[in-house]
Formats: structure tokens, C-alpha cells, sequence
């Protein structure tokens, strides 16, 4: 793969966080549990796929919010890994959110905190930042929850205002800042399988009733929907098709952050100009190069480049 050098992409993670991800053997709730390994990541969905991005070689720029307080350490890592920094700085410290990684069994227990307070001001900063990047920009991907004091609503905030100057649009986040934000249009959105069931209320049991489900939000205007379903892969689909795709079977360091992978790898795709199977391919194998490492760490291109072959792809149904 190269970098075709014109192509852009911006990442916004309003409610970023430092991951604290802690290994222990035998986790047990309600018990006294020992760390064996940890590490931090400067994280947050927008910023997950960010990394992911700039180790598949593609230019990133990435906006939204950060604590003054503990900005810093965001900041040295953009310079690291050469992302763009385009964060606006609000009062206090980004949240710490904590992982934990069973050695056994290898499955995480997550604990996310609310985040840091926003106001209306901070808000007009970055819809500002927002405003400025999209002339020149191809792909914004909104990604994660909402911080404290901003609406739901916030998204038709910005969804127009980029698709007005033909820049595509993906959406990640979940619960009510989801259900709004797809009202505003985005062109892609990438629930997983929990998200999606909050999102129609439906309890989505076989595959066939996940295919219908997607379906509908097509039927409603949605150009692409990913359905991402942990280590069973994704079901991805435009009007036309819909793919099954398995990802190849390996052993998972840490699957925090899997799903901002596959984001990363399929907008990469898109601003590329591949179909929508090589698009599921890419995303898939750098979401897979992703799990095999510790923390929300990017997986090299190497990896990824390794890994695509081994991604089977299917027409679902
Ligand atoms: N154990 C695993 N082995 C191989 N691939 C995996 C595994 N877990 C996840 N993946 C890959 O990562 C993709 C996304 O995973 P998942 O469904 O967990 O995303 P998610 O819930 O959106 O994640 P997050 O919100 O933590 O980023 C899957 O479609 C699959 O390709
Ligand atoms: O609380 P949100 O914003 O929904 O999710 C935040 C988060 O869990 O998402 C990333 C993994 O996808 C982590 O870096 C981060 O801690």
C-alpha cells in the first residue's frame, strides 16, 4: 500500500480519555485482584483512529476537545506519531478510563468515566476549528460519547455544516448521541452489535434480523453501514451489497480500540477510492493488527499489509 499524498482525513473526539489498561491473571469482581502488566494510551475513539490511520501512511488532522491540565501528554504524542493537532483546550484534566484485560480468558471489562465538562463557549471554539478544516478537507469521522454539558443534538451541529461543502462523513458514537446524529445524515456509521439493538430496540438474535436491521437505515438514507461484531467480524453494506467478512483467527492482546481500527482502515480505504470489500478488507485487517497488541496501540503496516490476504470476504445471506 502507499500513500497516495492528496488525501485527507479528520478525526473529532469530543470526549477523548487516557486509557489505563491493566493485565491481571485471573480477574475477579468483589475479589483482591494483582496487576501484572499495565500501560496508558493517550485514547478516546477520534484519537484511536487517528493512530490507525497515520500507521496505514495516510495524512491526519484531529480536533475536539482537551483538559488543559493533562494536555500536554496528548500533545507530545500527536508530535510522535506526526498527527495534525488541531485540539481546542477546555478547563480541567481529559478523564482516565480503565481496562481490564483477564489473562484467562483474554475478555475486557471496560470503565468508562463521564468526561470532562464543555460549554457552550468551548463548543463555538470548535465548531470554529470545524469550520476552517472542512474546505480542505475529504473524510471527518465523529467518534465516541458525548462529554458533559454537550447535547445530543450536537451533531446536526456539525453534519451540515461539512456536508454543505461535500465532505463525507462518518459517524461512531452510541446511545442517544448515535439515534440523533443519524438523523442528520452521515454518510457511513459503524454500530456494533449492542449499539445496534439500543439503536431499533430490537433484540437481534439471528444474523438475518442484524441484515434487516441494516436495511432499514440504508432504506433511510444511510450510504454504508458496518456492523462490527467482536471476533465474528462485521457485516458491511452499501445500497448495492452486503458483505460478510471474517477477520483471520488470532490471539487477542487487547481488543479496546478494534473497532476504531476497522474505522481507520475503511475511511483510509474510501479516501483511496477501493470498493467496498477492500474498504471491509483494510478496515478488518488493521482492526485485527490492532487486537494483537497491548492497550489501543496501532498494529505497523506491515502487519497490516501481512494480515489483508487472510480476511475472508463473503456476500452475507
Ligand atoms: N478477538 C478478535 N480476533 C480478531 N479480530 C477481532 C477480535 N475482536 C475484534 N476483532 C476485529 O475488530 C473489529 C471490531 O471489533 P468490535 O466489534 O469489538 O468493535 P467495537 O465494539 O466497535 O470496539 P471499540 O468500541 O472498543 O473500538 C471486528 O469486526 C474484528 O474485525
Ligand atoms: O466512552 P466512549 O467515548 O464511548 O469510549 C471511550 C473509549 O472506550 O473508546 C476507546 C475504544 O474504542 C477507548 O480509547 C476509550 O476509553
Amino acid at each position: 500500500m502507499s500513500d497516495s499524498g492528496q488525501q485527507k482525513i479528520v478525526t473529532i473526539t469530543l470526549n477523548p480519555a487516557l486509557d489505563h489498561t491493566v493485565h491481571i491473571p485471573q480477574f475477579q469482581a468483589g475479589a483482591l485482584n494483582r496487576v501484572e502488566q499495565q500501560r496508558i494510551d493517550p485514547g478516546g475513539k477520534g484519537i484511536n483512529v487517528a493512530k490507525v490511520a497515520r500507521a496505514l501512511g495516510c495524512p491526519v488532522t484531529a480536533t475536539g476537545f482537551l483538559g488543559q491540565d493533562n494536555s500536554k501528554v496528548f500533545r507530545e504524542y500527536f508530535q510522535q506519531q506526526g498527527i495534525h493537532d488541531c485540539f481546542v483546550e477546555v478547563a480541567g484534566a481529559a478523564r482516565m478510563n480503565i481496562k481490564i484485560v483477564d489473562g484467562l480468558s483474554g475478555q475486557v471489562t471496560e470503565i468508562n468515566f463521564p468526561g470532562l465538562a464543555s460549554n457552550e463557549g468551548d463548543l463555538a471554539r470548535l465548531t470554529e476549528v470545524i469550520r476552517q478544516l472542512a474546505g480542505e478537507r475529504q473524510w471527518f469521522v465523529f467518534s465516541g460519547s458525548l462529554p458533559p454539558g454537550v447535547p445530543d443534538t450536537v451533531y446536526h451541529r456539525f453534519i451540515p455544516l461539512l456536508k454543505q461543502q461535500g465532505v463525507k462523513v462518518m459517524l461512531d458514537s452510541s446511545g442517544p448521541a448515535l439515534r440523533e446524529g443519524i438523523k442528520a445524515m452521515p454518510d457511513v456509521i459503524k454500530p456494533n452489535l449492542d449499539e445496534l439493538r439500543q439503536l431499533t430496540g430490537k433484540s437481534l438474535i439471528q444474523e438475518a434480523e442484524i441484515q434487516n436491521a441494516v436495511d432499514d437505515l440504508l432504506a433511510g438514507g444511510i450510504r454504508q453501514v458496518i456492523v462490527t461484531l467482536g471476533s465474528q467480524g462485521a457485516i458491511v453494506a452499501d445500497k448495492s451489497q452486503m458483505l460478510r467478512v471474517w477477520p483471520p483467527a488470532v490471539v487477542a492482546k487487547s481488543t479496546v480500540g478494534a473497532g476504531d481500527a476497522l474505522v481507520a482502515g475503511f475511511v483510509v480505504g474510501q479516501t483511496r477510492g477501493l470498493s467496498l470489500a477492500d474498504c471491509a478488507r483494510l478496515g478488518t485487517a488493521a482492526a485485527t493488527a490492532s487486537v494483537v497488541q497491548p492497550g489501543t496501540q496501532a498494529g505497523s503496516l506491515q502487519e497490516v499489509d501481512r494480515l489483508l490476504a487472510a480476511v475472508q470476504i463473503s456476500d452475507a445471506g
